[in-house]
């Protein structure tokens, strides 16, 4: 059986999963060949000829390695079959986990086994591949561990201090769809390699060569294509705090310094890193408790001169001299490049200049309110219906990731979102040139992070390939925009790179530089000489067998050349004649059932030749491939710089596509804390449902900053809140909004508090959980925030809810007078419009029809004349009796409230389920059905039994 060659290391992890192939192992396989000679008998002597010449030695040492190999593919296989629990379960027999890396375990290990442990015991926090021929292999708890999370079969190696060595491996071609797999759980790895000749005596050397964690990844496989997966690093001096943000994936460095804790936590939830880099473990606390990725480093990492060492090493000394001005920001971002070239192994190029973000006019968008206006995921924790989902149109991945990176980071930089409005509105406005924007944008692929891995030194053929592509797209966009007069002014199309690769590489690029076919022969003249040779190989062949056709007088004689370079001479032995023309410095190489197979010493050196061809080519490319990524290196800037302006131009497009299929208007700014919105919609919910939408107009202000909504449930009060805040959001992101007229506030801060939910992650109950958001709340908000409430108070008894409610609103009416939308079902708290001069109602309106309820969500001013929340719970199919009970008790509450009865009383449950039953007429008239022979009913009687069922029926009506 042939298998196909795999084309990708996700087809090398199915193709040596050895969990598939033991299943595939029990259905029967036939043993008939499929080859095409089949060789009749055993004929040694020529081979032993033919390897004569060879060094004993070497053949043993093959031999050696060759049985190395097939035991560690055995193990494997009878590792599956043996009882894996009791292997596992043996590595309890150690005194504890530390035991197996302490000093004495080391000293009684193999050499083999000591070097594993030295490495291991310095990467204790990560899971080791440890290079052994062409597996990797993990060991004791990796090997457990891998088992378990990526389907492999434990085995087990000697014993090591009386305890089985449990053992897993995986093929080393496939490693990254399985390091893939474990970095998307959220594990670190470390890849040691072998670093000197295995084929050398004595123990061979290895170390680690890359490490994977979670918020150092580059390479494709690992990384959602959409969105980033940052890494940051924290550090306080207790009077500021820092956070250091980098996207390893495009080199994004971004600086923030924050003046309290708060503020720090809510930083590190707007960028919801991959990974969080620490020292000094109080830091943390509240983000491990939110179940961030944390890794404790060295506390050299973040002091002494080191960090400023880092800084210089990255940046030179013009950037030292800007973060001598800040000192305190030294130690995080210093860490995080130490952390980078520590996994990396190398000084990565492509970071980008540092952005300090505390000066960049970022609005505060706390978790609460990321995961409440479902900007990445919804409440039931779908993604395709979240914000970010049903708005992201953009035609590239780089796009996407930009508009992720913008809703996590709203501005209220006037000046950058006039611009960003200014491109949007440009592209809104010629249809034309967007469609064909669009088109262009579609086919751009991923040049920022092809720029990161040519700086980290793991850039592909097809990365270089489709960087040219990229590039050869560029002056087409140019052209858009002159065609079309956009005035906007012409990327750089870095034209010698283009050509460079336009000339050096071959159209279709293979996966991997050992593929070859990589540099096109007219690049290079000493290429194109040995693909000559290699390529003619075919001509020289056809002359030499004519030349041996006529000296032998075989007809039949043919000359070929095998996929594995070996050429032969091939005499079919159907004609015995053929055997006796056979001349005698023809050297016997093999003998199938219908041929016999020859070489002459003349072929055998245009073999070596022809082999020696493939290297060279290889060799070849190899240096040429490397020096145009050496020479890529020096243009990352412009690159990268490139990069960023397309992505850009992707995002305007696509707000600008947006805005025309969904009819939004461009926004208008104040810093007068107005929020006013004419006919504004909620952008998602208009386009998931299937009814028309309802438009509600906004009018916020100093004057009447706190607005209480009160309505029946289900009215639209939580959608329109959440409609205001969005509208907001979208303007402060640079894009048009769903309205027909938008004046938006300048707001620093949107903090929301709606829902309730228990947080068990940090033992808080649901109670809890609303009253610490409110108090971040008023702890946080600023006369210049926008400030969604929902519900407060609903976790606890009635009265503490109203009272706490009332006390909540009248605090932020009085004190932070921030724009604020707060919905409530305690209709009591509407009197505070009475109170306070900058208070009002607004109520969403329904209408009862025959006790059904429908909605009209429409907001008015004032305030809702009742709740209707039994109309709801009977549209939500609450039982009849139920409802029944609730019924009465609404009544003796209300009764109750007006004061006409004194106290309240337990409604009578047997009445009220009395009620709900059947009428003992109706009870009669179900007897007799149920008691009538259908066989025996003739016309006249049936027509009786009908009028007493009627007559029942009816009498039951009046009683
Ligand atoms: N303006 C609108 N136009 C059309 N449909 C709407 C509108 N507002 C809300 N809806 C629909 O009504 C549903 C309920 O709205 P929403 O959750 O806002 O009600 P609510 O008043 O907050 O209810 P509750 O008090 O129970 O939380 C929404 O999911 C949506 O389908």
């Amino acid at each position: 059986m042939t298998k196909n060659k795999p084309t990708s290391s996700a087809d090398y992890s199915q193709a040596f999963n050895f969990a598939d192939l033991l299943e595939q192992s029990n259905a029967p396989v036939s043993l008939a060949s499929d080859l095409e000679f089949v060789p009749d008998s055993h004929d040694f002597s020529q081979i032993e000829e033919l390897t004569a010449h060879l060094d004993k030695k070497q053949l043993a040492q093959l031999q050696t390695d060759f049985d190395q190999d097939l035991a560690s593919s055995m193990s494997k296989l009878a590792g599956h079959t043996s009882n894996q629990e009791q292997i596992i379960s043996g590595l309890q027999n150690y005194a504890s986990p530390d035991a197996i890396y302490s000093d004495e375990s080391i000293a009684q290990a193999s050499p083999m086994m000591k070097q594993y442990l030295l490495i291991k015991r310095e990467n204790r926090d990560k899971i080791v591949f440890f290079r052994m021929g062409d597996f990797y292999e993990f060991f004791f708890d990796d090997a457990v561990l891998t088992a378990k999370e990526l389907s492999l079969a434990v085995s087990s190696r000697q014993s090591h201090m009386g305890v089985i060595v449990p053992m897993a491996g995986i093929p080393y071609h496939a490693y990254e769809a399985y390091a893939a797999k474990l970095v998307a759980k959220g594990y670190s790895i470390a890849i040691c390699e072998q670093t000197s000749d295995p084929k050398a005596k004595g123990l061979t050397e290895r170390s680690i060569v890359r490490i994977f964690t979670p918020g150092t990844l580059s390479e494709e496989s690992y990384l959602p294509a959409r969105d980033s997966k940052p890494l940051c690093a924290v550090y306080t001096d207790y009077v500021s705090y820092v956070v250091a943000l980098l996207d390893l994936s495009s080199g994004l460095v971004e600086i923030s310094k924050l003046d309290n804790y708060k503020d720090f936590v809510s930083r590190i939830q707007q960028y919801n890193p991959a990974e969080i880099i620490y020292s000094d473990h109080k830091l943390v606390e509240d983000l491990l408790l939110q179940k961030y990725h944390c890794t404790q480093v060295d506390s050299s990492y973040f002091s002494g001169r080191s960090p400023l060492e880092n800084i210089k090493a990255v940046y030179g000394a013009q950037q030292v001299e800007r973060f001598q001005a800040q000192k305190n920001l030294i130690p995080a971002t210093g860490a995080l490049i130490k952390y980078v070239q520590q996994t990396q192994m190398v000084v990565p190029s492509h970071l980008q200049t540092p952005r300090f973000a505390h000066e960049n006019d970022l609005v505060i968008l706390d978790s609460s309110t990321v995961n409440n206006l479902e900007l990445f995921t919804t409440n039931s924790g779908q993604k395709d219906s979240s914000f970010v989902e049903v708005l992201d149109t953009c035609s590239s991945t780089m796009g996407a990731r930009l508009f992720r990176r913008w809703v996590r980071q709203p501005t209220r930089n006037l000046l950058q979102l006039e611009q960003r409005l200014d491109y949007v509105e440009t592209f809104l406005q010629s249809e034309r040139a967007r469609t064909k924007l669009i088109s262009l944008l579609k086919s751009l692929g991923d040049i920022e992070r092809i720029v990161a891995r040519v700086s980290l030194g793991n850039a592909s053929p097809r990365d270089l390939g489709e960087l040219r592509n990229n590039l050869l797209l560029v002056p087409h966009i140019n052209k858009v925009f002159t065609e079309y007069d956009l005035n906007i002014s012409p990327l750089d199309e870095l034209t010698p790179l283009r050509n460079l690769l336009l000339a050096a590489l071959e159209d279709k690029q293979p996966m991997f530089l050992r593929d070859g076919g990589v540099i096109r022969s007219s690049f290079n003249e000493q290429l194109a000489d040995l693909r000559n040779v290699r390529d003619n190989v075919l001509d020289v062949l056809a002359d030499f067998e004519a030349q041996e056709k006529e000296r032998t007088g075989i007809e039949s004689l043919t000359v070929k050349l095998n996929n594995q370079n070996e050429m032969y001479i091939n005499i079919p032995t159907g004609n015995a004649s053929n055997l006796d023309k056979i001349p005698e410095n023809y050297i016997h190489k093999q003998s199938l059932k219908a041929a016999r197979r020859f070489i002459t010493p003349e072929l055998r050196n245009l073999e070596i030749k022809y082999s020696a061809s493939e290297q060279q080519i290889a060799e070849l490319e190899k240096s040429i491939f490397t020096s145009i990524l050496e020479a890529l290196k020096h243009e990352l800037a412009y690159i990268q710089n490139l990069a960023n302006q397309l992505a850009r131009l992707d995002v305007y497009v696509s707000f600008a596509q947006l805005a025309f299929t969904n009819n939004y208007v461009r926004p208008t700014f104040n810093v007068e804390q107005k929020l006013e919105i004419k006919q504004g919609r909620h952008p998602v919910i208009e386009k998931l449902i299937k009814t028309p939408f309802i438009a509600n107009d906004t009018q916020a202000n100093q004057a009447q900053s706190l607005q209480i909504i009160t309505g029946p449930n289900m009215g639209g009060k939580s959608t329109y809140m959440r409609q205001n805040a969005l509208i907001v959001l979208m303007a402060l992101i640079g894009s048009y909004v769903p309205a027909q007229d938008a004046n938006i506030p300048l707001v620093d801060k949107i903090l929301t508090r709606i829902g309730a939910s228990d947080d068990i992650s940090t033992g808080k109950s649901t109670f809890m959980v609303e009253m610490s958001e409110m108090a971040y709340i008023l702890d946080n908000a600023s006369q210049n925030s926008l400030l969604l409430i929902d519900e407060i108070g609903r976790g606890t008894s009635t009265f503490d809810g109203l009272s706490l409610a009332w006390g909540c609103a009248q605090y932020i009416a009085q004190e932070i007078k921030a724009i604020t939308f707060f919905s409530t079902h305690y209709f009591e708290l509407t009197a505070l419009a009475e109170q306070l001069e900058n208070v009002i109602n607004l109520s969403v309106a329904a209408i009862e029809h025959n006790e059904q309820i429908s909605f009209l969500h429409e907001i008015k001013q004032g305030t809702a004349s009742k709740s209707y929340g039994l109309a709801v719970a009977k549209l939500a199919g609450l039982p009849q009796e139920v409802l029944g009970i609730a019924g009465a008790q609404l009544k003796a509450l209300a009764q109750h409230q007006e004061g006409s009865k004194a106290e309240l009383e337990v409604v009578e449950v047997e009445q009220v389920v009395a009620q709900a039953s059947l009428a003992p007429e109706q009870e009669e008239a179900l007897a007799l059905l149920e008691q009538v022979n259908l066989n025996e009913l003739t016309p006249i009687s049936g027509l009786a039994l009908l009028e007493r069922l009627q007559n029942l029926l009816k009498q039951a009506k009046t009683s």
